[in-house]
């Protein structure tokens, strides 16, 4: 590919260069690299121009105002956006069916639901997320929710190569806000809920939710369709809204859904029984997940396989054998008194408060909660996530979850600040070895907050770390 297949008019004398691919951090340029020069959060990508052009770059996206010296300069006003759509171009073919996930919790679950139902009806099928690029036999993590746009579209490239024809992916906000999913083609669209998080990001809820809706006003093909969990009282109205807009094809899920209508939901031991009305019939579906958090992103997993084409009753009757989410209300051990012990990746207070009213039907004593708050995050939630510990369970320990570059101590006081009678163990080990020694055999432990985190962030430094490996050792 050179220039002039992806830019129409190349301004006279400027050389049609072969394009040898796309970066948008100088040190990953090479030489015949097209270089994305972004104000970021942190730098100002523009400020490498130089380096990137001393490394080979043929050509540079940037802001008009951008100084660009030995290579062409592709003005924009929205350098991401035709960054993202140049790129593209080049990575192209994609995989064939392509949906996205935005919310602020579900996100990974719902993605990893929709890519096992698709698996399970025949299509080779992956999921890209938080939890890396999955397929049936593979997982390789790309360390974000939503990895950079370069990262993204050669996953997606890859993966079409492999012959993987169906793809599921989680838009977060921060990703959908610097167009780093885009420039294919997204058949459907999903929102699971919006509640607080990353307001040190965004600002103010209502920035935080114009962020996610860009999934639905933009992202999404204009013969999409929008599936919508129907049940946040707050937004889905909103999000109906800005769907409808744009005329997309609409399902609603949930117990105010009319696609998929949840009509009771019980649970059984290893799961629960679902009731579900649809196309003018009541189905029974044992779905094998405990909590109502899960059954509300198997339902809005299941409206994104119908939109891309699955037929309701055997999509219905497959989920009964979808495979647990790693992290998500994973049982990582039973104590020697006999308590299950739960990791769970619940870091907001709506999260937590799923998590917990998850495991209080199957607890017959006490709820243990034991979780912290990441550091250089969204400082407001800590207290919230206090209150909603201290209020659903019988025991809170509060602790720490990746302090990054804060001091843990000033972490673990904002959220006890909200959480009066918990008891405040700094190191994550020792706290999680103190929540296993008090359990007693009717007891329940929940530890939440790093799911199926592999590390913990102190600092710039990632220490092995697994709730999972540490609960089985504590409890040995
Ligand atoms: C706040 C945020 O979203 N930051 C991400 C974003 O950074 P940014 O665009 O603001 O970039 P920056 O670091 O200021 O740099 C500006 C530009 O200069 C470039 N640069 C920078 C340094 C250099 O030496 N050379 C160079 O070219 C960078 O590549 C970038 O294009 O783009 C970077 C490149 O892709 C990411 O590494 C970075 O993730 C940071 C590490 C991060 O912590 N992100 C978190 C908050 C995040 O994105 N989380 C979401 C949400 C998860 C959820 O749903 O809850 C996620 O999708 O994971
Ligand atoms: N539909 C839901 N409603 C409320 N809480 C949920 C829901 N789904 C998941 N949760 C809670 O949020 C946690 C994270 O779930 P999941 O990883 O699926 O969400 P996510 O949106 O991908 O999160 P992230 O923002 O980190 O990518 C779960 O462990 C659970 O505690
Ligand atoms: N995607 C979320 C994950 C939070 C996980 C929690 N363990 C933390 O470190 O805060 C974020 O980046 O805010
Ligand atoms: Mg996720």
């Amino acid at each position: 590919m050179r220039l002039s297949d992806l830019i129409s008019s190349l301004p006279a004398g400027a050389e049609d260069a072969a394009v040898s691919g796309f970066a948008i951090d100088n040190r990953k340029v090479a030489p015949g690299t097209i270089f994305g020069a972004f104000q970021g959060a942190r730098v100002n990508g523009e400020d490498f121009i130089p380096a990137a052009i001393a490394a080979g770059a043929i050509a540079v996206v940037a802001r008009h105002e951008a100084k660009v010296d030995g290579a062409l300069h592709i003005k924009a006003d929205e350098p991401r956006r035709l960054f993202a759509s140049l790129a593209s171009q080049y990575y192209a073919p994609f995989p064939q069916t392509v949906v996205a996930v935005t919310g602020t919790n579900g996100k990974t679950s719902t993605v990893e639901l929709t890519r096992q139902l698709w698996r399970m009806m025949g299509h080779s099928s992956a999921s890209i997320g938080t939890l890396g690029v999955t397929t049936s036999v593979d997982q390789v993590s790309t360390g974000l929710t939503t990895p950079d746009i370069v990262t993204f579209l050669s996953n997606m490239a890859g993966l079409a190569k492999e012959g993987v024809s169906h793809v599921a992916y989680e838009a977060s906000s921060h990703g959908l806000a610097q167009y780093r999913s885009e420039g294919l083609r997204v058949v459907a669209g999903a929102f699971t809920n919006l509640t607080r998080d990353h307001l040190d990001y965004h600002g103010t809820m209502d920035m935080y939710f114009a962020a996610k809706m860009r999934l639905f006003d933009e992202v999404l093909a204009s013969d999409g369709t929008a599936v919508i969990w129907a049940d946040d009282e707050d937004y889905s109205g909103a999000v109906i809204e800005h769907a409808s807009l744009r005329k997309l094809k609409l399902i609603t899920v949930g117990t105010k859904g009319t696609t998929l209508k949840l009509v009771s939901r019980t649970p059984t031991q290893l799961g629960q029984t679902l009731m579900i009305e649809a196309e003018g019939a009541t189905h029974k579906v044992e779905l094998p997940l405990i909590g109502a958090y899960q059954a509300a992103n198997a339902l809005t997993a299941t409206g994104l396989v119908l939109a891309t084409g699955g037929a309701l009753k055997d999509v219905l009757g497959l989920l009964a054998r979808v495979q647990p989410v790693r992290g998500r209300l994973e049982r990582a051990v039973i104590t020697r008194a006999g308590a299950p012990v739960y990791v769970d990746y619940a870091h907001t207070p709506d999260g937590l408060q799923a998590a917990i009213e998850a495991l209080r039907p199957h607890t017959r004593g006490r709820l243990i909660t034991l979780f912290g708050a990441g550091g250089d995050r969204d400082a407001g939630k800590r207290p919230m996530m206090g209150r909603v510990a201290s209020d659903l369970s019988d025991v809170v320990i509060v602790t720490d979850d990746n302090p990054r570059g804060e001091d843990p101590q000033v972490i673990r006081s904002a959220i006890m600040a909200g959480a009066p009678g918990a008891r405040e163990i700094g190191g994550r080990r020792v706290a999680i070895a103190a929540a296993i020694a008090e359990a007693g055999a009717d007891d329940i432990v929940l530890l939440a907050g790093k799911g199926h985190e592999q590390g913990q962030i102190i600092g710039d430094r990632v220490l092995p770390f697994d709730d999972v490996t540490v609960a089985r050792e504590c409890a040995a």
